[in-house]
């Protein structure tokens, strides 16, 4: 069975297939990286009062009219607020308070004067400037007033999110729960880290590469090991995995070799194939299958293809599984500076690149061993450029990259 799909047909059908996780709290503290599960609104408004954004004097800006340091006026001050207390007096005409930022204003004060335009002796404040009413005042509700959308669920927890739910108060945060990942290396030839290596044998670099993407995400990577290419040792192995995890991945045997079993592999743990290969290249094999209502991707063994499988595949289907908002990429546009040119195929290529800036214009730096065996060039790379079937990649040219890092832009 040979199911020739475009990538944009294999994401439809893989994420027509599967839907977010459940739902857990956890403390503040532990939910950075995680997917906000709720929407967050503000319960009051934010700042809470009306606060001096300057260290200076509270005022009356009728008092101040014409001022200038030719003709200062002078004011009593009556009292100091440091931030955290709240003035005991209310500013009348010919009257300044001594405020810090932060503090709230006190009542009949409506502009702050900042420090360095000030003078005071014994009591007495000389006001060199004229200011504005609501001068360096914040104003309660400025930053979002009671009520307003703070943050959208679907969206991955970072610093500033973590600061907005601690101005809430939120000592917990309802997120999604992390999508549960089984990695499953097979092929012969691989083996461990810590195994002396035989003639014809090879480290599997593919399973700690896929943990760490897994990782990378905010998901769970959970190793099932490494297995030889036998249907026998395969799928008890496989079955084992999808009935612990939210989602599969194999890597290796599903090419057409004589020893090429995970499409096999997958039918025989009693699951259904819903696509093998995709017009993509390097990754063109690769097959997409659910076992027990579990997804599962069986990625190329060619460690960049296995990386390019990944990132254009696996991460929007993970992306939807652990409930982001936004799944699918959105590629950006760069000017491509190739060193190699290649020929024209007949499906999209997707080639390693450099995003740089130069001269304010973003460029995608695509360099030498572009091939699916080559490890060495994908260290280092920010995104993958697609070059469209039938067309050919020339310095130059105006095209789409896809982030290795999707929401470091914006939608
Ligand atoms: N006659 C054909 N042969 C091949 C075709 C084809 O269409 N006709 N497709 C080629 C393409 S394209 C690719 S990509 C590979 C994919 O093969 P598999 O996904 O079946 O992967 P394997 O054969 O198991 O391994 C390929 C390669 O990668 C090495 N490998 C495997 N696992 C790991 C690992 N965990 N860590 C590091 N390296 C690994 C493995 O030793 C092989 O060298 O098939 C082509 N063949
Ligand atoms: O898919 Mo293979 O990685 O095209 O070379």
């Amino acid at each position: 069975m040979e199911m020739l799909l475009r990538l944009e047909q294999a994401w439809q059908l893989s994420l027509d297939r599967v839907s977010a996780c459940g739902v857990e709290r956890v403390p503040l503290g532990a939910s950075q990286g995680r997917v906000l599960a709720e929407h967050v609104v503000a319960k009051s408004p934010l700042p809470p009062f009306d606060r001096s954004a300057l260290d200076g004097y509270a005022v009356r800006a009728a008092d101040l009219v014409g001022t200038t340091a030719e003709r200062p006026i002078e004011l009593q001050v009556v009292e100091e607020v440091p931030a955290g207390t709240v003035a005991t007096h209310a500013v009348a005409s010919g009257q300044a308070v001594r405020i810090m930022t932060g503090a709230p204003i006190p009542s009949g004060a409506d502009a702050i004067v900042r420090k360095e335009a000030a003078e005071e002796v014994d009591g007495t404040v000389r006001i060199l400037l004229e200011v504005p009413r609501g001068e360096a005042i914040s104003r309660q509700g400025e930053d979002a007033p009671a009520g307003a959308e703070l943050l959208r669920a679907g969206r991955q927890i970072g610093a500033a999110e973590i600061a907005l739910l601690a101005t809430e108060g939120a000592e917990t945060v309802l997120v999604y729960r992390r999508p549960r990942v089984g990695i499953l290396v097979s092929g012969r030839e691989v083996r461990p880290l810590a195994d002396r290596l035989l003639p014809g044998q090879i480290r599997d670099s593919n399973g700690p590469m896929i943990a760490a993407m897994v990782r990378d995400m905010g998901a769970e990577p959970m190793l099932y090991g490494q297995v030889g290419d036998e249907l026998a040792e395969i799928v008890p192995l496989l079955n084992k995995a999808v009935a612990e995890c939210d989602l599969v991945l194999t890597t290796g045997g599903v090419s057409v070799g004589d020893h090429d079993l995970m499409r096999e592999a997958f039918v025989q743990a009693g699951g259904r194939l819903l696509f093998w290969k995709v017009l993509m290249r390097p990754g063109t094999p690769v097959a997409f299958a659910e076992i027990e209502q579990t997804p599962v991707y069986g990625l190329s063994g060619n460690p960049a293809a296995a990386f390019i499988n990944y990132a254009l595949l696996v991460q929007p289907l993970l992306r939807k599984l652990a409930g982001w908002e936004h799944v699918l990429h959105r590629p950006v546009k760069a000017y491509l500076e190739c060193e190699t040119t290649s020929g024209v195929i007949g499906m999209d290529r997707f080639l390693r690149a450099q995003l740089v800036s130069q001269e304010g214009r973003l460029v995608a730096r695509v360099g030498k061993g572009q091939k699916a065996a080559i490890l060495t060039s994908l260290a280092g790379i920010q995104g993958l450029v697609r070059i469209p079937a039938r067309s050919e990649m020339r310095s130059g040219e105006l095209v789409e990259v896809y982030l290795l890092r999707e929401g470091a832009i914006g939608r």
